[in-house]
């Protein structure tokens, strides 16, 4: 998956302005970045529900405009609301989303029910959507969006009212995935959980990515201030 030079202007304002990204299998990349920096429009993007004003965004190698519809079977997704139906229940709409994806049944509902049980949501599963709490809800978007085994995964703020426990069931989860080389794209506004999850952290500013840094270690609070007040700067001497 890769985003190439996206540019991107909603009711007349730009949003995303030379926006370019590629994840490599095995990577867990997250994008930080102020409110309205332009995260989930360049999610939005990646996942072709918006088409850019210009740039180009690549599957597997293919332009999106022209690649096979098949190759988005492929993809985990979970941008905004999680997709339910509320009057089914859990274990129906996550089932549903893996036919989508064409996975194998068994194996996903095998997948689905042990991450049910590690997001500690395992006896929720037989209970209609329309009566499930809002952080049970993100963790059916996060199952459904996860237990097809994606190649990529694109998740918009996936830790969302999720409990402590849930958290680090996720960070797990998302973990085996990479190990097993897949790609995974999130975003966050918590520095700690990036520095726990990710392996490269893009920060957007004003919708394009103004640096990429490796966590090991550093004090990412600090070098995402210093890198916002920098870009700042420096528009405002070529304006
Ligand atoms: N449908 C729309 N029409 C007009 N402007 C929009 C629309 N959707 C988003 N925007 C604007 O685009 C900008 C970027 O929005 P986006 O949701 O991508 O930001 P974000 O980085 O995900 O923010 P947050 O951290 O608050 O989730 C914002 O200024 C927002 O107001």
């Amino acid at each position: 998956m890769a985003i190439e030079d996206a540019h991107v202007a909603l009711s007349g304002h730009p949003v995303l302005r030379g926006f370019t990204l590629e994840l490599v299998p095995g990577q867990v990349r997250a994008l930080i970045g102020l409110n309205g920096a332009g995260k989930t429009t360049a999610l939005r993007v990646a996942l072709g529900m918006l088409a850019p004003d210009a740039g180009r965004v690549f599957l597997h190698g293919q332009d999106i405009r022209w690649g096979p519809r098949r190759a988005w079977r492929t993809v985990g997704h979970l941008v905004e609301v999680p997709a339910t139906y509320p009057e089914l229940t859990a274990r129906e709409n996550i089932a549903d989303t893996a036919r989508l994806h064409g996975a194998d049944p068994h194996e996903a509902a095998r997948r689905a029910q042990g991450l049910a049980e590690a997001l500690g949501m395992g006896d929720r599963l037989d209970t209609r959507v329309q009566r499930l709490s809002l952080g049970t809800r993100q963790k059916i978007g996060l199952i459904s969006a996860l237990s097809h085994e994606p190649t990529v995964a694109i998740l918009d703020e996936p830790t969302n009212g999720l409990d402590p426990l849930a958290i680090v069931a996720f960070r797990n989860e998302v973990r085996r995935l990479a190990a097993a080389g897949r790609s995974i794209l999130l975003t966050s506004h918590h520095f700690d959980e990036l520095a726990r999850i990710a392996d490269h952290v893009d920060i957007l500013h004003r919708g394009r990515i103004i640096d990429t840094v490796t966590p090991d270690g550093r004090d990412l609070e600090k070098v995402f201030f210093d890198r916002v007040v920098a870009s700042d700067l420096a528009d405002r001497e070529l304006a």
